[in-house]
């Protein structure tokens, strides 16, 4: 089932919280919005599953407008950060809720349901447990009954929102590559928010990046990260240096007022001067993991430039605090700078 999002706006009194959005979501696709916290994510999400509704602007699933249908007609499951499981109930019994409140025209037989939901237990690799209760699971088992229990009615639409929000950072991270899997075994349509920018990029088929209500890039992992369309993008998604053109006329090629980004792991280091390289003293030095992240300051003004390298290539030249080096970008991006306009327009890239 493909979401289609034309024009949408949303206003909470004066404020614009959603300011003419425009999106499809392709049948099967798994579509994280990203950005920081208020930037409308979640006000987008529950709007697409008829929990809020927009001021204007209409929303499509497969081609057919859906505003005239309440959140049970659209065939969306939900699943939010704090998990909302019935703490009386059993596993089993919470997942076969949604079953149970179907109409009864629609409702299945109980040698039905039992078997949907050893099913669904199944999937989420929870079986084993159906007979517990809530209290006695930990965080990520109850995120994953929760979303078995999304899935028990058979959504057309998954709709998570922080799904993995309240969790330790490695139980999300299991929890997030066992939702890729499951997404490529089921292939339900998903739109999944995040203000984790990792999250977005290892789970995503594309990610929508989002800024005070507007949308900024829509792209897949790899677009988004390598060829970022704003500043605002390039901030938001990893590690980045700012320079202005005025003091590093050398990386930017004199473009007049133009901001340069230029990622940590996109500078060069060495003993030895390059054409365009800046002298810098090294300040500080921390391996983490397999990188080494160095700060240095640049000579003569002290800016700060932080360089990432992979620890083999730093053992290869190794340096230490206090030593002089030459820096050089391999990749760098400009962006104008517009004095009236606090907006930024991309006007040079290169390598
Ligand atoms: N019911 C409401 N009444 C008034 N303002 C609201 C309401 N719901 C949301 N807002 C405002 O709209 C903006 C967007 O909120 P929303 O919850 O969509 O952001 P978000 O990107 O999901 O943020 P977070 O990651 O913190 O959940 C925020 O500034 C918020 O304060």
């Amino acid at each position: 089932m493909s979401i289609t999002i034309q024009n949408l706006n949303k206003q909470f009194g004066n404020f614009t919280a959603l300011n003419n959005i425009n999106l499809e979501v392709e049948s099967g696709e798994l579509v994280a919005l990203l950005g920081p916290s208020g930037c409308g994510k979640t006000t987008l999400l529950r709007i697409i599953g008829g929990l809020d509704v927009q001021n204007s602007g209409n929303i499509l699933f497969h081609g057919k407008n859906i505003a005239h249908r309440n959140a049970r007609e659209r065939s969306v499951g939900f699943v939010f950060q704090h998990y909302a499981l019935f703490r009386h109930m059993t596993l089993f019994e919470n997942v076969a809720f949604g079953l149970r409140v179907k109409p009864k025209k629609e409702r299945h037989n109980e040698t039905e349901i039992k078997r949907r939901v050893h099913e669904l237990l199944q999937l989420v690799q929870l079986d084993w447990l159906a007979d517990r209760y809530p209290a006695q699971l930990s965080g990520g088992q109850r995120q994953r009954v929760a979303l078995a229990r999304a899935l028990a009615v058979e959504p057309q639409i998954l709709l998570l929102d922080e799904p993995f929000g309240a969790l330790d950072t490695k139980v999300r991270k299991e929890l997030r590559r066992w939702l890729r899997r499951l997404h490529d075994e089921l292939h339900v349509t998903s739109v999944f928010v995040t203000h984790d920018q990792e999250e977005a990029l290892e789970v995503a088929d594309r990610i929508v990046v989002m800024n005070k209500g507007e949308i900024e890039q829509v792209g897949s992992p790899d677009e988004v990260y390598a060829n970022p369309g704003s500043p605002f993008v390039y901030e938001f998604i990893g590690n980045v240096n700012l320079f202005h053109s005025r003091t590093h006329a050398l990386w930017t090629h004199q473009h007049g007022d133009a901001i340069a980004y230029v990622r940590p792991h996109d500078i060069e280091i060495s003993s030895d001067p390059h054409p365009s390289s800046l002298t810098a003293i090294v300040k500080q030095i921390r391996a983490i993991g397999p990188t080494v992240r160095l700060e240095t300051a640049t000579l003569p003004d002290g800016e700060i430039v932080e360089i990432e390298l992979s620890r083999e290539r730093f053992n290869a030249t190794p340096v230490s605090v206090g030593d002089k080096v030459f820096i050089y970008p391999r990749h760098i991006r400009l962006f104008e700078e517009k004095k009236k306009n606090p907006e930024f327009s991309a006007i040079a890239h290169h390598s």
